[in-house]
């Protein structure tokens, strides 16, 4: 495997026909992240790798040299999600975007510093994503629209894995749909699901427009993955 640079291409060269599997690193056997990789890339649509500073979310999670590590065992789109302060986020996403990812996302909440840090990482070669916690005003998102290509929120409490969907998250998935629709953006950004994805919620939440979801446990920890994928590939919008 050669690694291969950034690339904001890489992203809008994901396809828009179904909903896309995102793995999570988070929730792979993080012991044996190598053979990890490995075992799940041909299902993979692209990964998601979390990064916590302990302060704005309450875990500490990955690293740039992890993924430079990861960036040289796969060529499918990395996408790291900064719960960072935004006194770092600027610094955080070029080191990220350095190390190889594709798509750099920031918080919302870190407002103009989380801009800043994404005009850094798209003239790094890389694409832009914006992250919603649960309790943030959908509206929010609006300052981001002219420079993403991607919209995620979360569905549960930031930096937890093993949470169950809040009832809120498929109301605001519609309501950032239709945000997208007003402001002319719906073609050109993804709309992603966070957290609490289940073999229960996956359906609701293609429903309500979600476009990708960050499969941890569900992937990981599935004995049959090509039937989960075949599964989630499966699912219309009106699921
Ligand atoms: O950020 C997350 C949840 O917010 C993670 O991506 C995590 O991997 C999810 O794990 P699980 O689906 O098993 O709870």
């Amino acid at each position: 495997m050669t690694t291969r640079r950034p690339s904001a291409a890489a992203v809008a060269a994901l396809p828009r026909d179904r909903l896309l599997a995102e793995f999570s690193l988070w929730s792979a056997d993080l012991a044996n992240l190598e053979s990890e990789v490995k075992r799940v890339d041909a299902h993979v649509d692209l990964y998601h790798v979390d990064v916590a500073d302990g302060r704005f979310a309450p875990s500490f999670l990955f690293f740039p040299d992890q993924v430079a590590r990861i960036r040289k065992l796969t060529d499918k789109a990395i996408h790291v999600h900064l719960m960072v302060e935004a006194d770092i986020v600027e610094a955080q996403a070029e080191q990220f975007v350095e190390a190889g990812a594709d798509l750099v996302s920031v918080h919302a909440e870190n407002g103009e510093a989380g801009l800043r840090a994404l005009a850094r990482a798209t003239a790094a070669g890389a694409a832009a994503g914006v992250v919603l916690r649960l309790e943030t005003p959908v509206e929010a998102v609006r300052s981001f629209l002219d420079m993403v290509s991607f919209v995620t929120l979360l569905g549960t409490a930031i930096g937890v894995k093993g949470q169950g969907l809040s009832d809120e998250a498929c109301p605001r998935l519609q309501a950032a749909r239709r945000i997208l629709k007003e402001a002319g953006r719906e073609d050109a950004i993804r709309l992603a699901a966070d957290g609490g994805i289940r073999h229960e919620t996956v359906p609701r939440l293609r429903a309500s427009g979600a476009e990708t979801v960050v499969m941890g446990s569900l992937a990981f920890a599935d004995s049959d993955l090509s039937a989960r994928i075949g599964w989630l590939r499966g699912l219309a919008v009106d699921a």
